[in-house]
């Protein structure tokens, strides 16, 4: 298995409102291709800032972060926003889609910054074969007000799929689903892993958690295996 990211020692304190807080205090984190990682945590236990750290859109006080075998610890902004097009795909509990748009023209918009130039037809079957892996091909051509959210956040997968990045970043994407719904989207989280990216999930459901490979849970600023997982 290919090592893809490994987190070592890292910290991260946020200005709180009164005084600075530790929310990182020591995280480590090592994700393979193919693997698939959940992340629990109570609410503001630093979740989201570990993913913000993780997709680099902010960097750690301390500590060593690899990206392969690169250290991106303390890297600049514009090979940062190189690195997050080119090497993670992300997915909020939003699904941020452009509702004049099809399904199909949503994820093409992922292959029209940053990807450089291709020919039509080499976009328009890979943003296809996207769409299928998520299982929602056939709506296509349907624009989000007539999807239901489960099919909403299918698109958005896909939309972050279509460049195949090596990790893919999901933040609660089924917090705004009920639990059949969620499950269709955790199986579509769960092909990017069949085609060999890594997957980092942060959910409080821990049915989906237990669905992962690996349950962690952040607890004062530290990563550690979750008690809770439920062994069939
Ligand atoms: N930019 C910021 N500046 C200062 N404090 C912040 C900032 N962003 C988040 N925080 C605080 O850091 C803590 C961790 O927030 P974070 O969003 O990472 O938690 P979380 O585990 O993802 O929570 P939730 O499950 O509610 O989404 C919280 O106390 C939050 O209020």
């Amino acid at each position: 298995m290919t090592r893809l990211i490994q987190l070592s020692a890292i910290t991260k304190t946020l200005k709180g409102q009164q005084q600075p807080r530790t929310i990182l205090a020591g995280v480590d984190l090592t994700v393979h291709s193919g693997e698939s990682v959940a992340i629990l945590g109570r609410s503001g236990s630093g979740k989201s800032t570990l993913l913000s750290l993780i997709g680099l859109f902010d960097r750690p006080d301390s500590g060593q972060y690899l990206l392969g075998a690169d250290d991106i610890s303390r890297i600049a902004e514009r090979k940062a926003a190189a690195l997050r097009s080119a090497q993670f795909g992300f997915v909020f509990q939003r699904f941020f889609l452009l509702k004049n748009l099809t399904a199909a023209q949503n994820v093409a918009m992922a292959l029209v910054n940053g990807q450089g130039w291709q020919p039509r037809r080499m976009r328009k079957a890979r943003v296809m074969a996207a769409l299928e892996q998520v299982g929602i091909a056939h709506l296509a051509r349907n624009k989000p007000p007539r999807l239901s959210g489960g099919e909403q956040q299918r698109v958005a997968i896909a939309r972050a799929l279509v460049r195949e990045p090596k990790i893919l970043l999901a933040d609660e994407p089924t917090g705004a689903l009920d639990t059949e719904t969620g499950n269709l989207v955790i199986d579509a989280l769960h092909s990017a892993t069949q085609r060999g990216c890594g997957l980092i999930l942060v959910t409080h459901d821990h049915d989906h958690a237990n669905r992962m490979g690996r349950v962690l849970r952040l607890t004062d600023g530290r990563l550690s295996p979750a008690h809770e997982r439920v062994v069939a």
